[in-house]
Order: structure tokens, then sequence, then C-alpha cells
């Protein structure tokens, strides 16, 4: 078709395709021929005219046509045969111009033909090769979609074997879960009736235990109403002593100042004053702690001197009162008790300091006194105390003095180092052992220090000592590995002896101030304390802590350490710690000296 139009596009512009040109070239050699045969034929008429006038000579030689008649019959036959000439050459030119033109134009119709029959054989070509490529692409989309298709079933057959596999790890899955649910359900059965029955037998042994623990209150409580009894009789029989002695000290006293009296008058010299009675007696129980607390006192006691000279208790004053009160450790819970005791009676009306000490000396001792404990032994043998703390708490030292009291009372006494990581301090339990006339056991530096409790718990049973007192290493509240070691040496000792440990006494240092809150909380869980201790109250200014920890755990306290000596440990009362802390003691005991640091 391109060909076709590009073809008709040529011979617009004059151009001959090679048919037309061969066709052009045969009709020129046609004309050329007749020329050349029209010439011929011209050349044949003049011959044959020549001839006929020879012929007509030799017949006419001898008759009497004039002369002139015959050059004028030779010229009208000439003429004749010219014209006759002319018109073959001209009749032959036609016939040779009618027969080129014919060959032309049948040469065009031929050569039109040939195109006509070259482009529909190019059509037809055109048209195969069309339909060979639609078959072709027929052929290839009729392959895709069986490709597709097969592709398409292949891939249905395996989504099909895909949900049934997974259907079948399913349905497997879901019996195994249900065999799984069912053994477990089985063991939890199991494990619910062996509870049950541990329960009923530790319910038992517990309610074995009660009974016993019971019998044994009972029995001390006998003991101890029989004790008190005679501590009473005995009391009574002092008082009375004292107040026999009393009366007739005071009956001389007023008998002699009866006679310096009568003396003077008889002199004319006036009366002289009373004396003002002794309150405490120098180096007493009130004038030790005193001295002790001094640090913890003295600064509070300035602070209200300075604070509360006649001043009226506003709601600022309440305030200066608070912060003194939370700045000496007393803590804010217990700083607010006070203000508002204080605030019930003398709000707005005038104040001085030592009415402030007085109820900050009432609100200590309502809370110290439900705490103070003294620190008594049971009935089992042997007692065993464990002595727990942070580094340096004071528990070796403490443990010292309190075996060394247990040793004068005549208790047998087994002491236990089991501070297995400071060979200082098995050293220095030797030394308070040797004073309390009490043999130390220990192990090799770095030994397990609940297998040392173990042999120690066996040989206090075994050689009926009456206490078992250990010691156990120093450890921060915070350091979990070592909190486990002691919660593993109390399960030691338990297993030994389900009623022990007996005691399980908190030795606080009081120069950490707040941080022995925190101390509280970690061994009141690990170690199940039962009483407090605290130590260094002579050596700090923050002896408050002890009553601000006593208002937050409510633990039993059983002594306080107010030196490194052996007799600085005194039995806790919260009368005289709340006046000695409060400055009350100060005010009234004339030997007390302070001294601000
Ligand atoms: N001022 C004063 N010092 C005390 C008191 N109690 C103990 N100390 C001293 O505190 C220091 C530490 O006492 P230790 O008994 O070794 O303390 P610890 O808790 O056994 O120490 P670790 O075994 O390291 O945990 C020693 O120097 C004691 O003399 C006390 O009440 N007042």
């Amino acid at each position: 078709m391109a060909e076709k139009k590009k073809r008709g596009f040529l011979s617009k512009l004059g151009f001959k395709s090679k048919d037309e040109k061969l066709a052009l070239e045969a009709a020129e050699r046609a004309a050329q021929q007749q020329q050349i045969d029209a010439q011929m034929a011209a050349r044949m008429a003049a011959i044959n005219a020549a001839a006929l006038a020879s012929a007509r000579e030799q017949d006419t030689g001898s008759s009497d046509v004039s002369d002139a008649e015959k050059a004028a019959i030779e010229a009208e036959e000439k003429r004749q045969a010219e014209i006759q000439a002319a018109r073959d050459v001209e009749r032959a030119k036609q016939l040779a111009e009618e027969k080129s033109r014919r060959e032309a134009e049948e040469a065009a119709a031929k050569a039109a033909d040939d195109r006509r029959l070259a482009d529909e054989a190019r059509l037809a070509e055109a048209r195969a090769a069309r339909e060979a490529e639609e078959t072709a692409r027929q052929a290839v989309e009729a392959k895709a979609r069986a490709e597709d298709a097969a592709r398409l079933e292949a891939a249905r057959q395996a989504e099909i074997d895909r949900a049934a596999s997974e259907a079948e790890a399913a349905e497997l899955k879901r019996k195994a879960e249900e065999e799984a649910a069912e053994r477990a359900r089985l063991e939890m059965e199991r494990l619910a009736e062996d509870a049950r029955l541990a329960e009923e037998r530790r319910l038992a042994e517990e309610a074995a235990v009660a009974a016993r623990a019971e019998e044994a209150r009972q029995t001390a409580q006998i003991e101890r109403l029989a004790r008190e009894a005679e501590e009473a009789e005995r009391r009574a029989a002092r008082a009375a002593d004292r107040k026999a002695r009393e009366q007739a000290e005071e009956a001389e006293r007023e008998r002699l100042a009866e006679e310096r009296r009568a003396q003077r008058i008889a002199a004319g010299l006036s009366p002289e004053p009373e004396p003002e009675p002794d309150v405490t007696a120098e180096g007493g129980f009130l004038d030790r702690i005193s001295k002790g607390l001094r640090r913890s006192t003295s600064r509070m006691s300035d602070q209200m001197a300075a604070s509360f000279n006649q001043r009226t208790l506003d709601r600022e004053a309440l305030e200066d009162l608070e912060d003194i009160l939370i700045m000496a450790d007393l803590g804010s819970d217990v700083a607010e008790q006070v203000s508002s005791n204080l605030a019930e009676d003398k709000f707005d009306k005038q104040v001085t300091d030592l009415e402030i000490k007085v109820a900050l000396a009432e609100t200590i001792s309502d809370i110290l006194t439900p705490l103070e404990t003294p620190f008594v032994l049971g009935l089992a043998r042997p007692q065993v105390i464990l002595f727990v703390g942070v580094n340096g708490s004071g528990k070796t030292t403490t443990l010292g003095k309190i075996a060394k009291r247990f040793g004068d009372q005549g208790q047998r006494v087994l002491i236990c180092a089991a501070d297995t990581f400071r060979a200082a301090a098995v050293e220095q339990l030797t030394v308070w052992g040797e004073r309390a006339g009490a043999p130390v056991m220990s192990g090799k530096p770095g030994a397990d220090a609940a297998s040392l409790v173990f042999d120690a718990m066996n040989r206090a049973r075994d050689e009926k000592y009456d206490i078992l007192m250990i010691d156990t290493a120093g450890r921060l509240q915070n350091r979990t590995e070592l909190m486990d070691e002691l919660a593993k040496i109390i399960r030691v000792i338990e297993k030994t002896d389900s009623s022990a440990p007996h005691h399980s006494v908190l030795v606080l240092d009081a120069t950490v101030g707040q941080n022995a809150l925190s101390q509280v909380e970690a061994f009141r869980e690990t170690a199940n304390v039962s009483g407090l201790i605290m130590t260094k109250l002579d050596g700090t200014a923050k002896g408050g802590v002890l009553v601000a920890l006593s208002e937050k755990y409510k633990l039993p306290i059983h002594f306080i350490g107010i030196g490194e000596a052996i007799e600085d440990l005194e039995i806790f009362s919260a009368p005289v710690f709340a006046a000695a802390l409060s400055g009350v003691a100060d005010a009234v005991t004339p030997t007390a000296n302070p001294q601000t640091d």
C-alpha cells in the first residue's frame, strides 16, 4: 500500500515507472519505423510513376500528341502521383501513429495491469503477512492464556493443598494444646492437693507450735507476774525504806532547820532560804543519757532559745518550730504533732523555750513509750539472737556489750562470728568474747557464712548453751546479693530450729540520720527485724531520727549506744530519752553542763 502511494505521488511529479518508460520507447521506435515505411512508400510511388511515364512514352512515341499535352499529362500524373505518395505517406504515418498509440496504450494498459497485479500481489502478500501475523499473535495469546490458566490452576491447587495442610497442622496443634492443658490441669490439681496437704501439715505444726508457745507464754507470764510481784514487793519495800529514810531525813532536816532558825532568831538574824531539792544525782541514768545526747540536744536547744524567748505562738512561730525539729532529724510528722499539741493550749499566747521543750518531751515520750521494750530472753534454749545492719553500724561492739551483760548474769553464751568478710571483726569479737567469758566460733576469711551459722546452731544445741549470739557482716541495704546471703543465713537458722531466731536485732547508727529509715525498710523485710538498737547517739546531732523512724515503723527499741565503752549501752527508756533529747533534762538537772559543739 505504501509503495503504491509512493508511486502515484512520483508519477504526479512527472516521474515514470520502469514499465511506462519501456512503453514510451516502444512507441518511439514504432513511430520511427512508420516514418521509414512512409519514406519507402513515397520512393516506391515515385519509381512507379516514372515507370508509368516511360511506358506511356514508349506507347505514345510515334503518336501525334503534342509535347505540351504530353508535358501537362506528365505533370498531372506526376502531381497525382505525388499526391498519392503524400497520401500514402500520410496514411502510413497515421497508421504508424495509430499503431504506436495503440501499442503505447496497450503497453500502458499492460503496465497498469502489471502494476495492478503487482499491487494486488503485494496486497495479497501483505494480507497474508497480516493474517500470518494475526494467526501468530492469536497463537501467542492462546498460549499465554493457556499458560495463565495453567498457572491459576496450579496456584488454586497449591492454595487448596496449603489450606488442607494448615487445617491439619491447626488440628494437630489444637489436639497438642488440649493435651497440654489437660496435663497442666492435672498437674495443678496435684500441686493444689500437695499444697493443701502441706498447708494442713503446716497449720497442724503451727497449731502445735502455737500451743507450745502459748504454754511457754503462759508459763513466762506466770513467771513474769511472779517476778513482777516480787519486784513490786521489793520496790514497795525499797520505797517504804526510802520514804521512811526520806521522812527521817526530812524530819532531821526540819529539826536542824528549826534549830538553825531558832538560833538565828535567838541571834536576831533573819531565817535562811530553803535549799533547792536535788532532782537527779550526777552520773545517774538521766545524767548519762543527757550527756550522751548532748550534740543532738544542744543545737536544737540553742535554736529554740534564740527563737522562743517570750514569743507569741502564732502560725509563723509554729512554722519556725517545725523547721527546727525537722533540722534535728525528728521528721515532718513528729514536727507537726509537736506543733499541733503546742498550738492546742498555747496558740496566740506568749511561750518560752522551756514550755516548747516540755511539749516536745511529752510528744516524744508518747511516741516512744509503747516501743520501750526490754531485751527479754524467752524459754527456748539456746536463745538465738541475730545482729544485722549496715557496715560499721556498731553490730560487733553492741553484741560484745550485751554478751558481757549476759555473761555477768550467769548465762552461757556462744558467739558466732558470721562476718567472714572482715578479719578484724573476728579479732574484735574474740576480745569481747573473752570479756564476756564466751567462746567465739569463726570461719576462714571468705568462708560461707550460712554453713558457719549451721555449725554454730548445732554446737549451741549440743553443748546446751543458753544463748547463741550471731554477728553478721555489715551490708548496705541496696546490695541485693548480700541481702540474699542474709536471707540464706536466716533460712539455715529456721531449718535447724523453727522457733529461731528468737531475736533479730537491727543495729542502726544514729549518725546516718534519715538514711536509717531506708535501712529499717530493707532489713525489716529480709531479716524480719524484731527490735532496734541505735548506736553512736553520743557522736551526732541527728539523734532525733530515732523518733522519726519509731513514729513510722513502730519497732520495739531495746538499747541505745552512747559511747564505745562497755558501759555505754543503756536500756532504752522513753521518758528519759524524751527528756534528754528535748533538753528538758538539762533544764532540770543541776549537774548538767551543756557544751555546744
Ligand atoms: N561513739 C560511739 N561509737 C560506737 C558506738 N558503737 C560502736 N561504735 C564504734 O563504731 C565503730 C564500728 O563498730 P563495729 O561494732 O565494728 O561495727 P560493725 O557494725 O560490727 O561493723 P561491720 O562489721 O563492718 O559491719 C567502732 O569503732 C565502734 O567502737 C557508740 O554507741 N558510740
